[in-house]
C-alpha cells in the first residue's frame, strides 16, 4: 500500500516528507518538485511570507539518476526562515545560562486565535503558549504534501497516463462562469499566469478587487477550488466496504487539508436539489457502438469507484483566521478579554490551496492505482493496468 508521511514545524529547519510503496522507474527530477512548490507559493492574496520563503528542496532517498529505486522517497524543504528561528525553535536545550528575550518572535502566544487550532491544541497538550501548536498547525505543512504529489503525477501519467489539474472556482463570493469548458492539464501555463489560478478573465479582475478591498478593511477571503483528474480507468475504489471507497478517500484527503469545511464529488450539493431525471449521467452506445455518458454530473464515480469519466472534486475553503482586524479572544495566562495575536498572514490563500487539493488528488489517485494494479516497476503497473483493461469485451473498453 502507498504511504506517506510528514514532518515539521513551519519555522522549524526543515519540512521533510516520505512516501513508501511507489514502484521502480518512475522518473522524477528535484526540479520537477520545485516547480510544483513555486505553483503552491504564487498566488494573488498571499503574504510577506510567501515572497521571501524560498523552499529549498532536497531529493535524500529513493532516486537515484532521475528515477525511482522502489525503496522509500525522502524529501527535504529546508525554510529559508531558519536562521532567525534557530535559538526559538532548537530542538535541543538552549545552552546553559542563555535565555531568550520575552519579546520578539520568542514572546509568549498567550492569545489563542479563533479559527485555529490554538486554543485548543494548548488544552489538549498542555501548553501556557500557542507556538507549539501553530508551529505544526500552520499551512507551511502543506509544501511537504504539494513536494509528495509532484512525485505521485509522475507515476500517475508515466505509469498509467493518469493527468490532473486544478482551478480557482469560486473566491470571496465571486465565481468563475462555470458554463465555461472545464480546463484540462494543457491550460497548466494559463493558470499558472492567472493571479487566482482561473481561466475567466472577468471574474479574475473582480476576485482581485474583492482581495484588495478585503486587505484594505483587514479582512480575510476563502473559496472553492476544483480537481480534475483525466484518464483514471475505470474501476479504482469499490461499493463493496465503505471504507475502500474512493469517493469516501479523496473526500477525506481534501477535508485534511488545513481549513477546507467542505467537500463535493462531482455536482455534489447541486444534485440534492435536482430531480432524478437530471440529476445522473445517461448511458449510450456511440456511433461505434462504444459505450459512453451524456454527462458528467456524478465527477467520474458512481459505486465508490472510478467510472472512466474525468474525476472532478471541489473544496471549500474557510477565509484565513489571522485577521489583521484581530478577533476577540481571552488571554490565557490573566483570563482577561484581549484580541487575537496577528502575525502577517496571508488575506487569502485560495489558489495555493488549489495546488495542495491536486496533490492530494493525486496521492489518493495513486494509492488506489497501485492497489488495483500492484506492480514493482512503472513498466510492470502499466501491463496490468493494460492486461485490465484488454480483459473487457470490446465495446465496454
Ligand atoms: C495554503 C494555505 C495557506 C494558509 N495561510 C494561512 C495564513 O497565512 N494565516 C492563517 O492564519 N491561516 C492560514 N491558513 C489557514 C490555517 O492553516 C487554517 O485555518 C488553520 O490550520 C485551521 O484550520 P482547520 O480548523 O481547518 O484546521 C492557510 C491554509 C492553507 C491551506
Ligand atoms: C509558510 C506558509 O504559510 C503560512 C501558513 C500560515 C498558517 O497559519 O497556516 C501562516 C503564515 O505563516 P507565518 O505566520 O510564518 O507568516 C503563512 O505564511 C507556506 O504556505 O509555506
Amino acid at each position: 500500500m502507498l504511504r506517506w508521511q510528514t514532518a515539521g514545524e513551519s519555522h522549524g529547519e526543515a519540512l521533510v516528507a516520505m512516501i513508501e510503496g511507489l514502484p521502480s522507474g518512475v522518473e522524477i527530477r528535484t526540479d520537477d518538485i520545485r516547480e510544483a512548490l513555486a505553483r503552491r507559493r504564487l498566488g494573488y492574496g498571499r503574504g510577506a511570507r510567501m515572497k521571501f520563503e524560498q523552499d529549498q528542496v532536497r531529493l535524500l532517498a529513493g532516486v537515484r539518476h532521475g528515477s525511482t529505486l522502489g525503496s522509500p522517497v525522502a524529501i527535504e524543504i529546508g525554510n529559508t526562515e531558519w536562521p532567525k528561528w534557530t535559538e526559538v525553535m532548537s530542538a535541543d536545550p538552549l545552552p546553559e545560562g542563555v535565555t531568550l528575550p520575552p519579546e520578539g518572535r520568542n514572546a509568549p502566544l498567550s492569545r489563542p486565535r479563533p479559527g485555529h487550532a490554538d486554543l485548543t491544541g494548548m488544552r489538549k497538550y498542555g501548553f501556557t503558549d500557542s507556538r507549539p501548536v501553530l508551529e505544526r498547525s500552520s499551512a507551511r505543512e502543506t509544501a511537504s504534501r504539494v513536494a509528495l504529489g509532484a512525485v505521485a503525477a509522475k507515476f500517475l501519467e508515466q505509469a498509467l497516463g493518469i493527468r490532473t489539474i486544478a482551478h480557482v472556482v469560486s473566491l470571496g463570493g465571486v465565481h468563475a462562469d462555470d458554463s465555461l469548458p472545464l480546463p484540462t492539464p494543457d491550460d497548466l501555463e494559463a493558470l499558472d499566469a492567472s493571479a487566482t489560478r482561473t481561466l475567466d478573465k472577468e471574474a479574475e479582475e473582480r476576485m482581485k478587487q474583492r482581495i484588495d478591498e478585503a486587505k484594505s478593511n483587514g479582512d480575510t477571503l476563502g473559496g472553492v477550488v476544483e480537481v480534475i483528474a483525466y484518464g483514471v480507468p475505470a474501476g479504482l475504489g469499490t461499493y463493496v466496504e465503505s471504507d475502500r471507497r474512493l469517493d469516501a478517500a479523496l473526500a477525506g484527503a481534501l477535508m485534511g487539508i488545513q481549513a477546507i469545511k467542505g467537500v463535493e464529488v462531482g455536482d455534489g450539493f447541486l444534485e440534492a436539489e435536482r430531480p432524478g431525471s437530471l440529476a445522473h449521467d445517461e448511458i449510450v452506445s456511440d456511433a461505434q457502438g462504444h459505450i459512453s455518458r451524456l454527462s458528467n454530473r456524478a465527477g467520474g464515480i458512481e459505486g465508490g469507484m472510478s467510472n472512466g469519466e474525468p474525476i472532478r472534486v471541489r473544496a471549500a475553503m474557510k477565509p484565513i483566521p489571522s485577521l489583521p482586524r484581530a478577533l476577540r479572544t481571552v488571554d490565557v495566562l490573566t483570563g482577561e478579554a484581549a484580541t487575537a495575536i496577528n502575525q502577517r498572514s496571508d488575506a487569502t490563500a485560495v489558489p495555493a490551496a488549489s495546488v495542495v487539493a491536486e496533490a492530494m488528488v493525486r496521492l489518493t489517485l495513486a494509492r488506489f492505482a497501485l492497489e488495483k494494479f500492484g506492480g514493482d516497476s512503472v513498466a510492470e503497473v502499466r501491463r496490468n493496468a493494460e492486461a485490465y483493461v484488454a480483459s473487457w469485451p470490446e465495446h465496454l473498453r
